[in-house]
């Protein structure tokens, strides 16, 4: 065997041993940016030799794709991103294009964004069947059991309804900081922050690791409409009446003088909350004017994030 064959060999064995205990031992062996420089690497050899390529390479795997270990999830409609708003300015842009469309009597509701990992769940006659994460938007990993471990998430809604539910998994503050402690106990890596916790603790193939951790959950979009909510704020009205979790800083607001207001008082009590938010998310209320907007080739035109400033590090 060629030096260069022998080298590649050795970088897929390495990286096998990194995805099993990063994924199913919870315990990474190395820090992220190693991993990816030897992902890089072993890409770059596989272009060169191509002859050298084997299917189950850990470059066949393309980011945001679906890892080993978890099943895939076609997301019946694709889970988009937000475009970013960074300045007062930037949102009345934002409201400027939306009227352009939708003429000038626009109310808006305001939420948290949440700082977590994007989760679908999809609920069948009320049961709760399955949950995945975002992926690449259009493909996620299947997650469902280790979903099922979060206890705020309903395995049962209130009434037997069809539904799919876009929200965000999260690690409050608290649990944050007591599970670092009990890493740093047994020298294991920490986490750099809530959201790394939330993304590992939902990605992780052992759902007993999964389970030992108190993550939670807040629903935001009703993918379907299959009650009869005709406005952001009814929808989250609705789904909160089914039993899913809602955060309850959400408020309706007809000018984008008082969506100011909102983001101020945000940004007034965002060190006080029990779990990190990066930002705003304002939504035009309207699902009429929602689907009269639509959406870019990656983003809703009827929302948008209006970031923070990033926080200061993590206790
Ligand atoms: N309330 C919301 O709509 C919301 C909250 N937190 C988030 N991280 C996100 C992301 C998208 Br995309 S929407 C949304």
């Amino acid at each position: 065997m060629t030096d260069i064959r022998r080298h590649m060999e050795d970088l897929r064995k390495k990286l096998k041993e990194y995805d099993y205990h990063y994924h199913v031992l919870d315990q990474p062996l190395i820090e992220d940016v190693l991993y990816d420089r030897l992902l890089h690497e072993l890409t770059q050899l596989e272009e060169q030799y191509p002859e050298y390529r084997l299917e189950d390479s850990p470059t066949q795997r393309v980011g945001g794709e679906v890892i080993e270990g978890f099943g895939k999830v076609v997301h019946q409609t694709p889970m988009m991103s937000l475009s970013n708003a960074f300045s007062e300015g930037d949102l009345l842009d934002f409201e400027t294009r939306v009227k352009q469309v939708v003429g000038d009597n626009v109310s808006y509701v305001c939420e948290f964004k949440i700082d977590g990992l994007a989760t679908s769940l999809e609920y069948e006659q009320g049961v709760f069947i399955r949950g995945a994460t975002r992926g690449d938007g259009v493909t996620g990993e299947d997650i469902t059991l280790n979903l099922r471990t979060i206890e705020v998430l309903p395995q049962r809604l209130t009434e037997p309804k069809n539904i799919v539910v876009r929200g965000e998994s999260y690690l409050p503050r608290a649990e944050f900081i007591r599970l670092n402690k009990e890493r740093a106990l047994t020298s294991e890596p920490l986490f750099a922050n809530p959201r790394n916790a939330a993304a590992g603790s939902l990605r992780q193939l052992d759902t007993t690791v999964t389970a030992a951790r108190r993550l939670a959950f807040f629903a935001y979009t009703l993918v379907t409409t299959a009650g009869n909510a005709s406005t952001q704020l009814e929808a989250l009205e609705q789904m909160k009446m089914w039993g899913l979790p809602i955060n309850p800083h959400y408020q309706r607001c007809t000018s984008m003088a008082e969506v100011f207001e909102y983001i101020q008082h945000a940004q007034e009590i965002r060190e006080t909350l029990p779990y990190d938010i990066d930002g705003v998310v304002i939504k035009v209320d309207s699902f009429d004017m929602q689907q009269r907007l639509g959406f870019t080739a990656k983003s809703p035109r009827f929302a948008i994030a209006y970031k923070f400033t990033a926080q200061q590090a993590e206790s």
